[in-house]
């Protein structure tokens, strides 16, 4: 179940708000300029599919928004918990950082945290398969895939590049909750 949790930037225990369906989480997340939107995630591709798989089997949806939404370069990832380097690959994302382009992910399997840091209060938007998030460029976030990931994740970039992220040195990723094991998601 896909859940958005907001809180004052202060108090990392205590949400001012939760909210657990997906009409409600779009209309909060849409106040502050984040896009949270529910496709069609209809062609099964399981953790750990490689990355031509998946973009194979969702060429048309990507096809779709590189043409419709200007985007240059896309990739994937694809993980299950066995993974050998999953603990680098975590940490990689979650100290607070941000991006000098819009942050669009489609998760079409398994389910990851994003946590964005907007004003003085802190999203914290549990995705899952369908949903698909845009992040505007210059948003203070962190993402967590927990210490068993099982997702498949569609990233859309405007840089041809890739991911490239601006680390902001802040240490309050450390203070908010990590993302559970996938089965206290639900
Ligand atoms: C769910 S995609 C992996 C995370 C990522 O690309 C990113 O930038 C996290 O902030
Ligand atoms: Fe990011
Ligand atoms: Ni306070």
């Amino acid at each position: 179940m896909s859940r958005l949790r907001i809180f004052d930037e202060h108090h990392p225990h205590n949400p001012l708000s939760v909210h657990n369906d997906h009409a409600s989480i779009a209309r909060e997340l849409g106040k502050v300029g984040v896009r949270f939107e529910q496709w069609e995630a209809n062609h099964p591709v399981a953790p750990g599919a490689s990355q031509d798989e998946v973009i194979a089997a969702y060429r048309s949806d990507i096809d779709r928004l590189m043409r419709e939404e200007g985007y240059q370069s896309v990739d994937v990832i694809s993980l299950k918990p066995d993974h050998p380097d999953r603990a680098a690959l975590r940490q990689k994302f979650l100290s607070e950082h941000t991006h000098s382009e819009d942050e669009v992910r489609f998760f079409v399997a398994g389910a990851g945290q994003f946590t964005l840091h907007i004003g003085e209060k802190v999203y914290d938007v549990g995705c899952e398969q369908g949903d698909l998030i845009g992040v505007p460029d210059g948003t203070r976030h962190w993402f967590d895939m927990s210490e068993a990931p099982y997702f498949v994740a569609i990233r859309l970039f405007t840089n041809k590049d890739g991911w490239v992220a601006q680390f902001t040195g802040s240490d309050i990723a450390g203070q908010f909750p990590r993302m559970e094991p996938l089965a206290s998601l639900a």
